[in-house]
């Protein structure tokens, strides 16, 4: 066994379960209602934020059963670490944002540098109106902009690191089935 697996697999065995995967289920089942009752009239293009947002959109998708157009943009602020640093603009989705309804779609809102950033960002390339989805929220009165909130929000977190259904720990275990706190963080 490598070095990093058993490194990593000590750390989901200690990790806290803060939710199981059937709760995670049941969230995203609301959200998906939420989502259809409010914009699936609007042919909404989803933007997945890579990377923490693939595991969110890739199950959220098939929950909604409207036409939708979906693509991707890669910003990064933690980039490996579990404290926030620059943000830093990766990869800019392709599509063009004018006059669209845009569904920001990620796995976590922490501080709320990104996700404020990118609805600022979508919002300047001209978009109609710009939505945002967090998978989860986490509570802490360290938000960049207390007024930002995300439009949706799946289940609200206590102040640990966490990690599963996108969220990495030191790139790790964003395939982790249920949404865990590492042991001490
Ligand atoms: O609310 P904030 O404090 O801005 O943090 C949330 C962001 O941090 C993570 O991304 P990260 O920069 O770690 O990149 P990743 O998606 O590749 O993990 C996560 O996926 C969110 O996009
Ligand atoms: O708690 C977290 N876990 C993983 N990624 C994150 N990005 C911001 N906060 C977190």
């Amino acid at each position: 066994m490598s070095r990093n697996t058993a490194e990593m697999q000590q750390v989901f065995d200690e990790a806290d379960c803060i939710y199981t995967e059937g709760q995670v289920s049941e969230a995203m089942d609301r959200l998906a209602g939420e989502i259809t009752a409010t914009i699936g009239d609007q042919d909404p293009l989803i933007l997945c934020i890579m990377n923490g947002g693939l595991v969110v959109a890739g199950q959220l998708l098939p929950r909604l059963a409207f036409p939708l157009q979906l693509d991707y943009a890669q910003l990064s602020r933690y980039r490996g670490n579990t404290t926030g640093g620059e943000l830093e603009w990766k990869v800019h989705p392709q599509t063009r944002l004018s006059g669209r309804t845009v569904l920001i779609v990620d796995d976590i809102l922490d501080e709320g540098d990104t996700l404020a950033a990118l609805t600022e960002a979508c919002q300047t390339e001209g978009a109609e109106r710009v939505w945002t989805l967090a998978l989860v929220e986490k509570h802490h009165d360290r938000k960049s902009q207390p007024g930002f909130e995300a439009d949706f929000i799946g289940l609200q977190t206590p102040d640990r690191y966490l990690f599963g259904y996108g969220m990495d720990y030191q790139g790790y275990w964003r395939n982790a089935p249920g949404i865990y706190a590492v042991r001490g963080l």
